[in-house]
């Protein structure tokens, strides 16, 4: 893999788009409530939103279940927030996708109904949907652009999920043209960092990895066993750059087309493991259970037209997984 240059300081466009209250589309000072505060993605965006001086508004799930319209509805109609981010979601790995295909469709098809149509009839005027890169068909052209939706199958072990998320970004576009609502959505690639899930069932592979190596090094193991073959690629951004594009896009960007959200490379699960394994320090050997699935081949996602918004990823993989180990070590 060779690693692009990320640029050590944000390009002109960035600085631009990205300074403190820089664009019309989130007031300086704007009240934004983040559904999903406290989640991997959810609790980026929200540090990032504090730290630029928004007022970040949350209501814990215990409080709110966010599958309850009308509860939500009413929620959001006290508190007439500025802006929702949508990032609360039923979110994991592709054996949790693959277990659980009641509640990866049902849930996030409840919660999304729930905050998009809470947030409109709140007269919320600005809202950012969450979706994620496995909307697109599991053999697209690579990499992916935003105009492959639709073209072709999806992946079996996520299509529950992947029909929510393409539910969801269809409900966005039928809000701005019914409504004039000026919603977007934005479509991550995977998406590691502190917040993370370490379950070693429900967990993405970035995670897993962390866990099963670390785990492995205590216990002096000789050998660590991977899922699957190895040879799917994998795209990874850190949260916090997600939470960068977040902002930018809500800033800058007002159109029905999501916008793909990616670090611009890709590299097999071996060469992630081979990584991890070293940040870890682990000098153990890697087997892997192809009877565990290897889901999507690869997904690459074009980035173009977030680029050309100006935003540049800034935390390289090797960096961020070292930053996530470290993370998890002093919360765990
Ligand atoms: N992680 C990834 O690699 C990627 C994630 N995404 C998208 O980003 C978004 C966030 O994902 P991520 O942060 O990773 O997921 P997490 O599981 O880390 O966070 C999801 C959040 O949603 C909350 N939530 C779930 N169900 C409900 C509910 N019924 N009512 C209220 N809150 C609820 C959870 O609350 P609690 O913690 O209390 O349970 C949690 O805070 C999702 O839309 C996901 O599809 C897209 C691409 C990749
Ligand atoms: C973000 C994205 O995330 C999911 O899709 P995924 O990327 O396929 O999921 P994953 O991160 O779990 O696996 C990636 C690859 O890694 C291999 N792998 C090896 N060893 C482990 C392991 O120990 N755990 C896991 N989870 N995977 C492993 C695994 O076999 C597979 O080849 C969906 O939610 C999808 O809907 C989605 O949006």
């Amino acid at each position: 893999m060779t690693p692009r240059p990320h640029s050590a300081e944000p390009a002109p466009d960035d600085a631009a788009a990205e300074s403190p209250h820089g664009g019309s589309l989130l007031p300086p000072g704007a009240r934004v409530f983040v559904a999903g505060h406290r989640g991997l993605v959810g609790s980026a965006v929200a540090r990032r939103l504090a730290a630029e001086g928004y007022e970040v508004l949350t209501c814990d799930r215990t409080a709110l279940d966010l599958r309850d319209a009308d509860r939500t509805r009413r929620r959001l109609g006290e508190l007439r927030p500025d802006a929702v981010v949508l990032a609360a979601a039923k979110v994991g790995g592709i054996m949790a996708n693959k277990t659980q295909p009641v509640p990866f469709l049902e849930d996030n098809l409840r919660i999304q109904l729930s905050v998009v149509a809470g947030a409109h009839a709140a007269g919320v005027p600005r809202l950012l949907f969450l979706g994620s890169s496995c909307i697109y068909p599991k053999h697209a052209p690579q990499p992916i652009t935003e105009e492959a939706l639709l073209t072709g199958a999806l992946e079996p072990t996520n299509e529950p999920y992947a029909l929510a998320k393409i539910a969801g970004l269809t409900q966005i576009r039928a809000y701005r043209e019914q409504y004039g609502a000026s919603y977007i959505s934005a479509m991550p690639t995977n998406l590691y960092g502190p917040g993370d899930n370490f379950d070693l069932e429900t967990s993405h592979v970035l995670p897993a990895l962390v866990r099963r190596f670390h785990e492995a090094r205590r216990d002096r193991a000789p050998r660590v066993v991977l899922w699957g073959s190895g040879t799917p690629r994998r795209e990874f951004l850190h949260v916090d750059d997600l939470a960068r594009a977040c902002l930018l896009l809500l800033r800058r960007y007002d159109e029905a087309t999501p916008v793909n959200v990616g670090c611009g490379e890709d590299l097999t699960i071996a060469a992630l493991a081979e990584t991890v394994r070293d940040v870890v320090g682990f000098d153990g050997d890697i087997g892997w259970d192809t009877s565990r699935p290897d889901g999507t081949p690869r997904k690459l996602l074009d980035v173009s037209r977030l680029s050309k918004l100006g935003f540049r990823p800034q935390i390289p993989l090797r960096e961020g997984i070292r930053a996530t180990y470290e993370w998890w070590l002093t919360s765990s």
